[in-house]
């Protein structure tokens, strides 16, 4: 008895659980470490992994036994046990055995923990999008994975052993990553660097590196570890961002938002001493190079004109493209008379010829001045200031600069009204034609008349059309308004036609933006057409300038309309620079003489000389001549004498309203019924 309560208390004191079982498999005896599923009573051939009933089994036929696996607990999470059975026998039979049972739930973790994490590391190491590299004290490569081989170019047969030295890529930057290595090793803990690295190639990159120390519990440095990622693209990904917020792509100039930025610190710093001048500059007639040329040659030349821009800058100033064919300059310590001396430089330089796909193209500018503080204080009164004086310059003949001067914000916002109230003009009828009468000189007989755009704004009263037509013409109007003129003008010559009075040719005057336009004859067709008007009473007047803009387009344009039928005549003839060969091959009817040479022909010679040249030309080109503004007798007497064969002007008549123009005619069919 007393041995039996030793033995009981030894087993309660044993380090493992321990078990009996009689030689059914019946579990007669356990101590407390035996799991509840495993205690006296239990049957462990039965509702157990049969691999623990069969070492059960085999213990019990007499020899040793090991069972190691998981074993179901109803008390706990599923047990990893260690069983071994020993049989127990008397020397003849076994009549049972003893089991000794190991929980190795915490160490069987710890175990799968260890295994998944250097397969995880594996993985990582192996597969990483970032290189990996250990170092060891010295600084030599002690590991390198396959993402490292990617990113530096050496494999991990080369780098293996190698000092940190042979992916630095020159001796400058040697010397200063070599500092910052060193001070990597003294301290704890983890770092982060952008390097210059070099590749294997040659090629510099550019490497994002995040360190750790690697330290022993004695606070001994092993070495580093270093996870690293190639950020050059990205970088200079960063880089173009950076530049594209700063400049213009196509010239590399800078653009206007960094140019403002500058103008804003510029007018910071500037004074009375210090005064500063924004020049805003535009390319004359721009758009015929794209037209003519195609824009890729016109992109072209917006890039040697940029260049020429940029060589012609002191180190101070700063030059941007605004877009399209239009510059910025930001010009620092420049009064207006130096900024105009600057920019004659400038223009001269743009001057030269420029070579574009085997084309000499030769450019000139219009450029406006504002000045710091007088033309506003801030760079968005400037620009518009310079802009202003910029349009100045366009009016005064382009090809020059202007200083901006206090009336051109006036003429700017009235330009803003007009617009505005254009816009709305045809849509509240506000427009309406003026006929004036057109006479031969001969007899006096009625020519024709030409129509005369009148508006009559709700807001603004009568606006003259010397004064909305060029608004019109800037703002794009022009071509609509040039349209609901011609469709009038048809209409009612058309009306005169119904009421039986023999209609006398109406001249239409033509915008540049209409004589352009590819489908004009097409158009004016279907017009005499809707409007059943003969196209002989239809006379087209365009100027001067209009025609020579673009001789050889013009040349197509007006055969197109002679083909017709419709008559055609150049207004203000005298103001512009006709080519004499172009003018003998256009289809022509009639020249007018522009009323600024009629004015003074009585007193001045040189007009009279011209008038009478333009006279004998005409005729020997076999075109009639009529002259304009015709105010005096004597004006009248000396053209009639010199062979002029017709003229308008308000000594014979005023334009007058449609109303008193079918009058005229209505007393003229009287006269002859
Ligand atoms: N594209 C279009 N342009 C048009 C149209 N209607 C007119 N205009 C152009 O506007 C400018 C001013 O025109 P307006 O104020 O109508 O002046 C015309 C005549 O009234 C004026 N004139 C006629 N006789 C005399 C005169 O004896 N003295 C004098 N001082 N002025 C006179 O001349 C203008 C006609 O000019 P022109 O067209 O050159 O024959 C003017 O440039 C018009 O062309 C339109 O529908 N479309």
């Amino acid at each position: 008895m007393a041995d039996e309560a030793n033995l009981g208390r030894l087993l309660e004191h044993l380090p493992l659980g321990i078990i009996q079982i009689d030689a059914r498999g019946l579990v007669v005896r356990n101590n407390h470490l035996v799991p509840a599923d495993l205690r006296a009573g239990c049957r462990l051939q039965q509702q157990h992994p049969a691999a623990l009933s069969n070492a059960v089994h085999k213990a019990l036929a007499g020899e040793n036994a090991l069972y190691e696996g998981y074993c179901p607990s109803t008390d706990a999470p599923e047990r990893f046990l260690r069983a071994t059975f020993l049989p127990l026998n008397d020397g003849k039979q076994v009549h049972g055995a003893v089991g000794l049972i190991e929980d190795l739930s915490s160490r069987r973790a710890d175990e799968l923990e260890l295994h998944t994490s250097r397969l995880r590391n594996r993985l990582l190491w192996a597969q990483s999008a970032l290189a990996m590299i250990e170092w060891d004290e010295l600084f030599r490569v002690r590991e390198w994975n396959p993402a490292a081989e990617r990113i530096f170019g050496f494999s991990r047969s080369e780098a293996i052993g190698q000092h940190a030295h042979f992916i630095l890529p020159d001796e400058a930057r040697r010397m200063v990553s070599l500092e910052v290595l060193d001070a990597l090793l003294k301290q704890q803990g983890g770092s982060y660097s952008l390097n210059a690295n070099r590749h294997r190639d040659g090629r510099e990159i550019l490497c994002e590196w995040f360190n750790t120390t690697l330290v022993n519990e004695n606070g001994q440095t092993l070495g580093v570890t270093s996870l690293v990622q190639d950020v050059s693209e990205r970088e200079a990904a960063q880089t173009h961002n950076r530049y594209l917020a700063e400049h213009d792509e196509l010239t590399g100039l800078y653009n206007r938002k960094y140019l403002s930025q500058r103008a804003e610190h510029a007018i910071s710093l500037a004074s009375a001493h210090h005064p500063l001048a924004l020049a805003f500059i535009d390319l004359d007639n721009f758009k015929h190079v794209n037209d003519t040329l195609g824009h890729s040659a016109g992109d072209r030349l917006l890039c040697q004109l940029a260049a020429r821009v940029k060589a012609q800058l002191r180190a101070h100033d700063c030059a941007a493209r605004q877009g399209g064919d239009e510059f910025i300059l930001l010009l620092p310590d420049t009064t207006l008379p130096l900024a105009g001396a600057l920019l004659d430089e400038l223009a001269a330089a743009l001057a030269a010829p420029c070579h574009i796909d085997g084309h000499e193209i030769c450019v000139t500018v219009s450029i406006g001045v504002a000045c710091y503080p007088q033309d506003g204080e801030d760079f968005d009164t400037l620009l518009r200031s310079a802009d202003m004086a910029m349009y100045d310059a366009k009016r005064d003949g382009k090809n020059t600069w202007r200083g901006f001067r206090a009336p051109l914000r006036e003429r700017a916002s009235r330009q803003l009204l007009l617009e505005s109230a254009l816009h709305r003009a045809l849509a509240r009828d506000e427009l309406s034609l003026h006929y004036q009468p057109q006479f031969a000189l001969e007899d006096k007989r009625l020519l024709g008349f030409e129509a005369l755009l009148r508006w009559h704004s709700e807001d603004l009263g009568v606006v003259s059309p010397a004064e909305f037509i060029p608004v019109a013409e800037s703002c794009g109007l022009i071509a609509m308004i040039g349209d609901w003129v011609l469709q009038e003008a048809l209409c009612q010559l058309s009306c005169w036609q119904a009421e039986g009075l023999s209609p006398v040719p109406v001249a239409v005057n033509l915008s540049a933006a209409q004589f352009l336009q590819s489908d004009l004859s097409e158009r004016i067709a279907r017009a005499l057409d809707a409007h059943a008007v003969d196209a002989a009473l239809l006379e087209l007047e365009l100027t001067e300038s209009v025609a020579m803009q673009r001789p050889g387009e013009a040349l197509e344009q007006l055969a197109a309309l002679h083909a017709l039928g419709v008559r055609v005549s150049i207004d203000d003839f005298g103001t512009g620079y006709s080519s004499l060969s172009y003018l003998k091959r256009f289809r022509l009817d009639r020249l007018k003489i522009d009323r600024s040479f009629v004015a003074d022909i009585v007193e001045d010679h040189e007009d009279r000389a011209i008038v009478e040249a333009v006279i004998r030309m005409a005729g020997a080109l076999g075109l009639k001549t009529l002259a304009e503004g015709v105010e005096t007798p004597e004006q009248l007497a000396w053209l009639t004498a010199q062979g002029c064969d017709a003229a308008q002007g308000y000594l014979l008549e005023r334009p007058v309203p449609a109303g008193e123009a079918t009058a005229w005619l209505r007393a003229q069919a009287a006269v002859a019924g």
